[in-house]
This record gives structure tokens, C-alpha cells and sequence, in this order.
């Protein structure tokens, strides 16, 4: 059966850490976009950093920060892979000898299948919503099924994920994971124990009855 991974980004407290650990989450994000209610020092990083347990990896996402800071946060905070949500090019993603995805924000006219193939050397492509003068966590879905076939990278389906809808998004995309912010917060920043837990059971429901047909 195909386990979906499972990303539960904008952590910004141990305990939220702890819990979506011990609910059955692969990774955890943090945000390094000073903007974002979703922020973290390097300092609250490495707080939850510290509760972090060995084979879940911990995401470090930024949006167009320069090579010195992504350096900065990278010598400080034991980040297993980079999240790049805004406007690098691949040769900026691939300066830092650490395992990189690269968001793309589907916008309506975008060609799915170039903007994924400027990132080829990536271990995955990040598809999100797209949402003028707002990099990411927005709360809003896109058509998943415009990303069908158009990538071999393995995709990470993010963007106004929650536990109603992330079952037809799996069903409809298959994707190699899933991510979730603002679909698992009671604000922006402090997760809800009860959402993680529902959307990472929805997540299991789903893969069954993938396995099923
Ligand atoms: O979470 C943020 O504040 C954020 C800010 C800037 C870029 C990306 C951000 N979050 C990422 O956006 C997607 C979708 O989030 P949501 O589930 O729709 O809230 C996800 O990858 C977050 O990691």
C-alpha cells in the first residue's frame, strides 16, 4: 500500500511538534519568512528542533532569502531538506548540499509541466495555490487535477489542505505527500491537536482505499 507522507509545516512550538510527531506525521516545517504569522527564529527553531525525533525530517522553507541567511539558519538548525516558495532559480536551490523542493503556485495560465521541468534536479516539486501578493499558506486549493501526469518528480500537494478534502485531492492526484498548514491551526502559527489528528486519519482512509481499487 502507498503510505502518503505527510508534511505539517508552520510550527512554530515544540508541542505542536510533539503532537504532530506522535499523530504520525513524516515531516515538520518551519518558516523562515519573516512576513509570515507562521515565522520562526533560528533560536524557536532550534527549540523545536531539539523535540524532533531521528527519521522525521524537519523542513526549513524560505521565500527568495539570500544565500547568507539560508547558511545562517542552515549551520544553526539540523534541516533534513529545503523548501524554496519563491522565486529562486534551480541554481540558487541547489548552491546549499542539502536535499531541496521547490514550490510552484498554480497559476491559471501556467504550464504545469515547464515550471516543474525548470527544477528537475529538485527531490520534488511543492504544488500550490497561487494568490496575488501572497507566497504561500493562503488557505486556497487549485484544481488538482492540472497537475496530472505533468511532472515525474514526486509532488507534494499543498495549498488549503484540510481533513474534508485532502481524501479527493490524494484520490485525484496521488501525490508522494501532502502538506497542511492553515487546514490544522486554531490561528496562524498554533496548531489544533484535534485537526492534526483528523487530517492525518484522512490521510490513512484514503491511502486504504487507494490500496483497495
Ligand atoms: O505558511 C506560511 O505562512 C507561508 C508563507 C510563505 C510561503 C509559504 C507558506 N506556507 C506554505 O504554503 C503552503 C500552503 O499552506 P496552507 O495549507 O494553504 O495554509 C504550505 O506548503 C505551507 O508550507
Amino acid at each position: 500500500m502507498t503510505r502518503t507522507r505527510i508534511k505539517i509545516c508552520g510550527i512554530t512550538r515544540p508541542e505542536d511538534a510533539l503532537c504532530a510527531v506522535h499523530s504520525g506525521a513524516d515531516a515538520i516545517g518551519l518558516v523562515f519568512y519573516p512576513p509570515s504569522p507562521r515565522a520562526v527564529s533560528i533560536e524557536q527553531a532550534r527549540e523545536v528542533a531539539s523535540v524532533v525525533p531521528p527519521l522525521v525530517t524537519l523542513v526549513a522553507l524560505f521565500v527568495d532569502a539570500t544565500a547568507q541567511e539560508i547558511a545562517r539558519v542552515l549551520e544553526s538548525v539540523p534541516v533534513g531538506l529545503i523548501q524554496f516558495h519563491g522565486n529562486e532559480d534551480a541554481a540558487f536551490c541547489g548552491q546549499f548540499h542539502r536535499p531541496w523542493i521547490k514550490a510552484i503556485r498554480i497559476k491559471d495560465d501556467l504550464d504545469v509541466a515547464a515550471a516543474c521541468g525548470a527544477y528537475d534536479a529538485a527531490s520534488g516539486v511543492l504544488l500550490d495555490a497561487w494568490q496575488e501578493g501572497v507566497p504561500g499558506g493562503t488557505g486556497k486549493t487549485f484544481e488538482w487535477s492540472r497537475a496530472e501526469g505533468r511532472t515525474s518528480l514526486p509532488v507534494v500537494l499543498a495549498g488549503g489542505l484540510n481533513s474534508s478534502n485532502v481524501g479527493s485531492a490524494i484520490k485525484t492526484l496521488g501525490p508522494w505527500a501532502v502538506d497542511v498548514s492553515g487546514g490544522v491551526e486554531v490561528s496562524p502559527g498554533i496548531k489544533d491537536a484535534g485537526k492534526i489528528e483528523q487530517f492525518i486519519a484522512a490521510v490513512r482512509v484514503a491511502d486504504q482505499q487507494r490500496a483497495e481499487e
